[in-house]
Order: C-alpha cells, then structure tokens, then sequence
C-alpha cells in the first residue's frame, strides 16, 4: 500500500497550552484550526510535519448535536459500527472511543492513494475498522477517510484521500484566527521516526499486523541487529529490544537510484521497543505504567542544522537531556566526530549526540561518504513521565546508532531516577 504519514493527532488536557509550546519552543506555526462548542482542533506545522492538537474534554454528548458532522459515503461493508459516528466528530478526522486518562499521541493519519482498498485491505487481513469510510468536504473540494485501530494500545491510524481537495489542510478546518508563528533560522523539516513502547513480548504481532494490513516493512535498526531478536540494548542497566519498519520506499516509486539529486521524500520510520526481562523500573516500563498502557514513546522530528535548533530550544527553556558526561570521551568517539567533520565543542555544548555507521567512520578514504546522524531528546513535554520529543539530523544515516541509544538510556533513566528520589524527599517531608 503506498502511503506517507499526513499527520499526527495529540490528546491533551490543554490543547492551547501545547500549541503555544510548539510555536513558541519549537517554531511550529499555527496555521488551521476547529474550534466550535465543546471541539477544540488545531493544527501546527513546521516543514512537512503536522501535529494536530485535539483538546480531551467531557463534551463529547454535545457533538452530535451541533451539525458539525459530515455526510457518510455510504456504502460499507465491513464497518463494526458501535456509536462512533458522533465520537468521531467530536474531533473530526480522529476517533475517541477510549478517551485516554492522561496526555497522549494517539492517531498517526496515513495519506493513501485510495481509502476504499485500503480500508477493504486492513479489514480483510483482520484489522479492524472504527469509522465507515467518510466524505467532507467544502468549497475546496473533498477528502475521504476512515479510522482503522492499531495494534497499539490506544493508537489509531486515520485513512485519507486528498487527490481532490485543494484547500489549506482538510474540509472542516478554518484559517486560524491567531496565526502564531515565529521567526526562526532552524526550523525542523519533516517526521524523521515515531517509536512505540510496548509490553515484553508484543513486538511480533504488532510488526505482522503493520505488514499484513498496511504494507509496511522491516528494516534493521543497525548491523548489530539480528533479524529474529530485534536489536538488544543491553548492559548493567539498559535493557530493551528494537525493531524498525517502515513503508517500502520502491513500491511506490519504483527503483530509482538515491543520490544528492533525488527529489523522494524520505519515509517516516517507525520503531517498536519492548523491554527485556529481569529489568527493574525502566523507561518502557515507565511509559507503560504511566500511560496507562502502550502507545507512542516519542517521535523524531528530522532537522537540517540540529546544532542551530539545539541553540534555538535551549534559549526557549526547553528541557532537553544531557548524555552522561563520559559520553563524549569514549574511546573512539573524538575520532568519530572529527571523522565526519563535526565539532566536538558544539556538540558537547548541547548535548548532541553522534554516531557514525562503523563502516563508514572505519574507512579513512570514506570522507566524502560518510553516513552518520545527530541526535538530541527533550525531557518528558507532558505532566506525566510518558512522551518525549526527539530532534534528529540524518547525514546519509538511515538505522538508529547503538551507541546512542545506550547514551539515551542511561540519561533518561538518570532523569528518572532523579524525578523519583525527589518524590520520596517530598513524600518523607510532608509526612
Ligand atoms: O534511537 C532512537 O532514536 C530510538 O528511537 C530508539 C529508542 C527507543 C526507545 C528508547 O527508550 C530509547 C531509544
Ligand atoms: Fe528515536
């Protein structure tokens, strides 16, 4: 199924709280919204990437009183129907059968080349329609979809054909009455990955069903990977399994040679992580008990000059996590950074983290090729310790790098430590 991600939804308590925090942290602009009585939308991009910010409320009852709905395509076949109409219109394009307790990112919206098939596929090879196949539209012209579930925890996958619509995001949207937007030198340019959290165990089922109903394939993370385990992070205390899939990039375009010229769009990734056993609390573990469940850990937002944005969120007092100071004097990584023509100071300074992939970095002849990426993690962005933003910059480097992932465990998992430390301080005191 040839398919690219639209746009993400969030669920939170306070969607003009969040929006703000995008716009004014990140340079996000706030370009189209829908807000009516007890519906609050908006939607924030930067670059190719979307976020819409749906407000969680008890306001459902009133939706479907308020005509906001749209008219059915009618014919369907497959759909398991329950009341979802009206809960689908509460926050139009989305699906709020299970309104999550907490914050969370709960739709990854697919644009497809025709919903019909698509939906018939994912039915077919037993996934599971929530919505029947819709038509909106206005004086732009018209958008189909339909909500299909994940195999994720509270994860929906919006279904969308656009071909015939011209308008400024999707029919029900209107210009923002605030247009916030930021001047902004580094802005970031497109979803690089989303990354899952799920219970030990469950990555099978939830790559099959990725593959089976949506097409999607995988990939290894990195050379250390084997194909049946995952790639294992493990060490004294760092434990979790990753596996990689994506859409499959020759399906839709045919083979076409990658170079500086080529004008395909990089695929967004996805990665599942589970942990492993005989942990004790971790950051998966973490996520699912704070979340109330599995769902979407954190998600890599690529930018073309990370060192700028870097600057960019630390001047705008985002949290971001520093690796461990050891980090950057590991045997071989100053070789690596100057390998790769990078600037240890300016990576140090903010926290960017950089690997290169070992056949490259081994190869001295190999500078005019070589393949590395940059990373960087914000602290938590809701109340809860659950979901995370990821800044990435990809220099040709198109896995994940071990050795940043272990530096990104450890400083997560010392930024909880420390988060529980001060809740048993505060604890003790107050009692
Ligand atoms: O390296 C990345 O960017 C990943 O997305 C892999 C990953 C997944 C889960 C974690 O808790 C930490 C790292
Ligand atoms: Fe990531």
């Amino acid at each position: 199924m040839a398919a690219d991600v639209h746009h993400i939804s969030l669920r939170v308590s306070n969607a003009r709280r969040l929006v703000k925090d995008l716009v004014d942290k990140f340079h996000f602009s706030l370009f189209t919204e829908r807000v009516g009585e007890g519906v609050k939308q908006f939607a924030v991009r930067s670059g190719s990437a979307i976020f819409v910010v749906n407000e969680r409320n008890s306001g459902e009852e009133l939706v479907s009183q308020t005509g906001l709905c749209n008219h059915d395509a009618g014919v369907n076949a497959f759909t398991e129907r329950r009341d979802g109409l009206s809960r689908e219109c509460h926050h139009l394009y989305d699906f709020s059968d299970v309104d999550t307790p907490v914050d969370s990112v709960c739709n990854v919206a697919f644009e497809v080349e025709d919903v019909d098939s698509s939906l018939e596929r994912v039915v077919r090879a037993g996934g599971r329609a929530l919505t029947d196949i819709k038509v909106t539209e206005d004086e732009q012209g018209s958008v189909t979809h339909a909500v299909v579930q994940s195999p994720i925890g509270n994860v929906v996958h919006t279904l969308l054909d656009k071909k015939l619509y011209k308008g400024l995001f999707l029919p029900g949207f209107d210009v923002s009455a605030d247009s916030w937007t930021r001047k902004s030198s580094a802005r970031l340019s497109r979803f690089d990955h989303v990354t899952y959290a799920c219970p030990r165990g469950a990555s099978p089922p939830i790559l099959e069903w990725y593959e089976r109903c949506l097409g999607l394939k995988r990939f290894l993370v990195n050379r250390e990977e084997s194909e049946d385990q995952g790639f294992i992070v493990q060490g004294t205390d760092v434990g979790m399994r990753l596996k990689a899939f994506e859409f499959w990039k020759c399906a839709e375009q045919g083979l076409r040679l990658p170079g500086p010229s080529s004008d395909v769009k990089p695929k967004v990734k996805f990665v599942i992580a589970e942990p492993l056993p005989g942990q004790g609390p971790n950051q998966v573990e973490t996520f699912l008990e704070q979340h109330g469940g599995p769902g979407i850990q954190h998600i890599g937002l690529h930018s073309p000059d990370i060192i700028s944005t870097t600057r960019q969120l630390r001047a705008a007092h985002v949290q971001l996590l520093k690796p461990p100071d050891t980090y950057y004097s590991e045997i071989g990584k100053l070789s690596e950074i100057h390998q790769v023509g990078q600037s240890l100071s300016a990576l140090q300074d903010n926290g960017v983290l950089l690997d290169a992939e070992a056949d490259a970095a081994d190869d001295e002849h190999c500078n005019n090729n070589q393949r590395y990426l940059m990373q960087v993690f914000t602290k938590p962005i809701f109340d809860e310790d659950t979901f995370f933003l990821e800044i990435i910059q990809r220099c040709g480097a198109t896995g994940f790098g071990a050795g940043n992932i272990t530096a990104l465990w450890r400083s997560v998992q010392a930024y909880l430590d420390q988060r529980m430390q001060l809740e048993n301080r505060q604890n003790n005191s107050s009692q």
